[in-house]
């Protein structure tokens, strides 16, 4: 277990519970990824009473849970290494942008940047083609999701070894295999960055639209603000770029979304070498998660965090000056490099669907759960009806 020495200040205060041994591994051990969630938010609000910062024992492994916006920032900005967890996910993964170590990262990044800004403007200039990704694709992705967090949970199947012999270990090679094999004529390095890049880029838009479509079908009245303001722009006419920035709204809507409900509610950094933040100096050998979803409902948002407020993206008073304000696509230099993309894929959908359809849904009845990205458990409920 890593630990601060004397003369590196203070240690965060750890969550109760911790057994001998096994640490907080009892809390995560049945492998549920909803336990998880709420495991999760329990730490980081035990964080928020203490500066911000709290830690917790998974076997030997110390990790702490950040909810400090002060010390986000600095972590995201001096730790570029990534948590033991995203080695987990090398298999699939290899050294694509999401799991590469640094240096490989930093140069993929570089050379991939500027590909990315382009790929919005092309985009927008009707030059897309149909990725078509099969079901069967799609479900194995998934499947290792789950794998990887039931993994994560049970430190015992940390190790390669006991891995590869457990049944989960069998599972994902079975869907490896699946997600493999089809695109076998690439490189592997463009391998690794073309399923980085549909891992990090598909799942994490439909799930943010689906959210979106919950709270609209939810919030009746701000669904038919979206509509008449769409309805104002496009007239009968297709998307296109200029007229996609004119929907400040609906925009606003996307934005709100996405800070109640981050897709990514934590972001995790192996601390190399020991780092000292605001009150707490976080030791060599540990791991740390910035908490997103704590950032995103911190007192800075103000009274109505918790409540869904378009309106506040339209008034810059209401929007917190703090750079780990909004943390939904990550923060400092391993942010997320298809941010513009994405906002512009998922502005030109939504469009497409609030013009065509009225969604009806109860935010109230969503349970969440954590599989690497927050989604809802066992799906949820939207009633879509076509508007005449
Ligand atoms: C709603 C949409 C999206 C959200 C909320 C989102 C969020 C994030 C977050 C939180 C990270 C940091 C992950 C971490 O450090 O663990 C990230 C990284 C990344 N995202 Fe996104 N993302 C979205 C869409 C996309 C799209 C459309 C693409 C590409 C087509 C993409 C590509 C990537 C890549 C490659 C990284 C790794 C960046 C690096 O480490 O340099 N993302 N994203």
């Amino acid at each position: 277990v890593s630990r601060p020495r004397a003369d590196e200040g203070p240690q965060p205060p750890q969550y109760p519970g911790a057994l001998p041994l096994i640490g907080h591994g009892h809390f995560f051990a049945s492998g549920d990824s909803v336990v998880l969630w709420d495991v999760m938010q329990r730490i980081s609000n035990y964080a928020d009473c203490f500066s911000g910062v709290a830690g917790v024992r998974l076997g030997p492994k110390q990790i702490y849970v950040i909810s400090d916006p002060d010390d986000s920032v600095t972590l995201s900005n001096a730790v570029l290494d990534k948590v033991f967890i995203y080695d987990l996910m090398k298999p699939f993964l290899g050294e694509g942008l999401l799991t590469g170590s640094v240096p490989i990262w930093k140069v993929h990044r570089k050379l991939l940047t500027p590909v990315f800004s382009q790929v919005s403007v092309d985009v927008m200039g009707g030059g897309q083609e149909d990725f078509g990704l099969s079901d069967d694709y799609i479900h194995a992705t998934e499947e290792i999701y789950n794998i990887l967090i039931q993994r994560f949970q049970k430190f015992w199947l940390h190790n390669d070894f006991i891995f590869n012999l457990s049944t989960l270990g069998k599972k994902q090679k079975k869907c490896l295999k699946e997600c493999s094999g089809k695109n076998c004529w690439y490189d592997h390095e463009i391998q690794d960055e073309i399923d980085t890049l549909i891992v990090a880029g598909h799942d994490t838009s439909a799930s943010t639209i689906l959210y979106t479509l919950i709270l609209l079908g939810s919030h009746p009245d701000i669904q038919e603000r979206a509509f008449e303001e769409i309805a104002e722009v496009l007239g009968d006419r297709d998307v296109d770029k200029l007229e996609i920035s004119k929907m400040v709204f609906l925009e606003a809507v996307l934005m709100e979304s996405m800070r109640l409900y981050p897709i990514g509610p934590f972001i995790g950094r192996n601390i190399a070498e020991s780092i000292k933040l605001k009150h707490y100096t976080l030791p060599a050998g540990s791991s740390a998660f910035i908490a997103i979803h704590a950032l995103h409902r911190h007192k800075m948002w103000g009274e109505d965090a918790e409540l869904f407020v378009p309106d506040r993206w339209l008034d810059k008073s209401r929007i917190p000056g703090h750079r780990a304000a909004f943390a939904a696509f990550s923060l400092g230099k391993r942010m997320c490099i298809g941010k513009n993309f994405a906002l512009l894929s998922m502005k030109t959908t939504l469009a497409h669907l609030i013009r065509s359809f009225r969604f009806k849904s109860d935010i109230s009845k969503l349970q969440l759960k954590v599989d690497i990205m927050l989604k809802p458990h066992a799906g949820h409920y939207i009633s879509v009806e076509r508007r005449t």
